[in-house]
């Protein structure tokens, strides 16, 4: 044979076994479609996960490709970095306590403008290269979201956050006629005050996501981040958690620090609300949303409700 025939041969081999694991990849999806054709997703886009336009532009591409894919996505967007960099450009100083942003009347001004006005016109913008998909909403908008203040607390002492709150109710009609409307609604996590009307809150990004996913009684909420989960051991490397449920991880919450409180007690509220699944994710890695709903393994961290550990799973390994 000759040398040109071998290589020729080489080449095909190597073809044939590259095709051979694309089309091992697309199959493994096959159940993950089935299990969630026709459910809703919500995904919380953080900040920090959103730095980069590369990063914006995958996630974009994410949600199309639920979408396309028979999947129910609905966007609920954070957007802390830029608020601070906004306020540090206007020159007034932020602060974060227990991992909540103390809100000053002021600095909700700036919350909503970014948020509302900026963070989610980005986002509906990326997702419509791609179509007429996406459709902007604020917390605000069609009676979706309504708050209530909360506090925090901090090395044992309640402390006051301004106008920091919580969802206490939602209306999830706006947001259902989108996606009934075949629509990818992007919502932001603002709310008029319950108890003060004319009176808007600041409300942590994956609490609001938390809310939502129950609210539509979604198949799951993925929340992505800027780190690969949940550290037991914080920043010990080598303690990662792939999956806990609800009661280890209440138990583990007080040990937590910063931006994981929020993360960790929206988690609980979805799983306590009735929502099967929580995934916290590794927003750096380019389509990391595919990996986590297509893929067996999954990645990051997922809480599930207390005693579903060791719950039952067909041959592919799809929990019941
Ligand atoms: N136990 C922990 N496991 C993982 N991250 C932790 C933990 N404790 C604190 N963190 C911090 O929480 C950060 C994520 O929260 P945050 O910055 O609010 O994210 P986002 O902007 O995505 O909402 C991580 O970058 C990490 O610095
Ligand atoms: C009360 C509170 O802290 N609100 C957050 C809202 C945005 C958010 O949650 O953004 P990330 O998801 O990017 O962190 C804030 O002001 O930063």
């Amino acid at each position: 044979m000759s040398e040109e025939q071998m290589t020729h041969d080489g080449d095909a081999r190597t073809d044939a076994a590259a095709a051979a694991r694309k089309a091992e990849t697309l199959i493994e999806s096959l159940p993950w479609l089935k299990r969630f054709h026709g459910e809703t997703i919500v995904v919380k886009f953080g900040g920090n996960a959103m730095v980069s336009p590369e990063l914006q532009r995958a996630f974009a591409e994410d949600m199309v490709y639920l979408r396309y894919a028979g999947i129910r996505p609905v966007v609920v967007h954070g957007g802390g970095p830029q608020i601070s960099s906004m306020l540090e450009r206007l020159g007034i100083p932020s602060e974060f306590r227990g991992g909540y942003r103390v809100t000053t009347p002021e600095t909700m001004d700036v919350v909503r403008m970014v948020l509302s006005g900026q963070v989610n016109r980005e986002l509906v913008s990326l997702i419509n290269e791609h179509g007429p998909l996406a459709a902007g909403l604020s917390g605000e908008d069609a009676g979706l979201f309504r708050g209530r203040r909360r506090g925090a607390v901090v090395d044992g002492e309640e402390v006051d956050l301004g106008l920091v709150g919580d969802v206490v109710a939602v209306e999830p009609e706006a947001v259902l006629a989108q996606v009934d409307a075949g629509r990818i609604p992007v919502v932001s996590s603002i709310a008029p005050d319950l108890d003060q009307p004319g009176q808007s809150l600041n409300v942590n990004a994956d609490s609001a996501a938390a809310s939502l996913a129950v609210a539509l009684g979604a198949a799951k909420l993925v929340i992505l981040t800027d780190v690969a989960g949940l550290y037991r051991d914080w920043p010990n490397r080598d303690s990662l958690v792939s999956e806990i449920d609800a009661a280890e991880l209440e138990a583990l919450l007080p040990s937590l620090e910063s931006g994981m409180i929020p993360k960790m007690a929206a988690c609980l509220e979805a799983v306590a609300g009735g929502v099967p699944k929580a995934a916290i994710i590794d927003g750096r890695v380019p389509h990391s949303i595919l990996l986590e709903v297509f893929t067996k393994q999954g990645i990051g961290t997922e809480v599930v409700p207390t005693a579903r550990v060791a719950s039952t799973t067909d041959a592919a390994g799809v929990t019941a």
